[in-house]
């Protein structure tokens, strides 16, 4: 697929949030509640360090898209948009790293 992007899968979660728990994943775990959510996250986001540190290239991709999907529903169950966090990264693209990380320790 190309072109695919997150605010695609955003906009699909957003369709989805309102589907039966009984046939969608997302609505499921919207419908369980933010924490319910933010755990699946961190499961994914450990098997994502899990596959980075054996460099199993395949698994690091899949996990990786399980993490960014459940981030992006973690977000919408929080009622924040994706846009909110890209203008965060946005923002943050007027100075490096490494001058954002001395100014924050003082
Ligand atoms: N990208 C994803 C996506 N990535 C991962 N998952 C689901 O995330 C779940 C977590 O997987 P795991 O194997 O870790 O967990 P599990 O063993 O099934 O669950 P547990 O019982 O252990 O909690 C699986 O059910 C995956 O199918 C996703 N579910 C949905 N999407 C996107 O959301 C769209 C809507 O999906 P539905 O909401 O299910 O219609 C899909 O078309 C996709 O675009």
């Amino acid at each position: 697929m190309t072109g695919f992007t997150l605010a695609d899968l955003e906009a699909r979660i957003a369709e989805r949030a309102s589907a039966s728990p009984e046939e969608s994943w997302t609505a499921k775990l919207i419908a369980a509640g933010p924490e319910r959510a933010a755990k699946k996250f961190g499961e994914e986001a450990v098997e994502a360090v899990i596959a980075a540190v054996k460099g199993d290239r395949a698994e690091l991709i899949a996990e990786s898209a399980d993490v960014l999907y459940h981030l992006l529903v973690v977000l919408k169950s929080r009622d924040i948009a994706l846009q909110d966090v890209l203008s965060q990264l946005e923002a943050r693209t007027a100075r490096s790293g490494l001058a954002e990380k001395a100014a924050r320790s003082g």
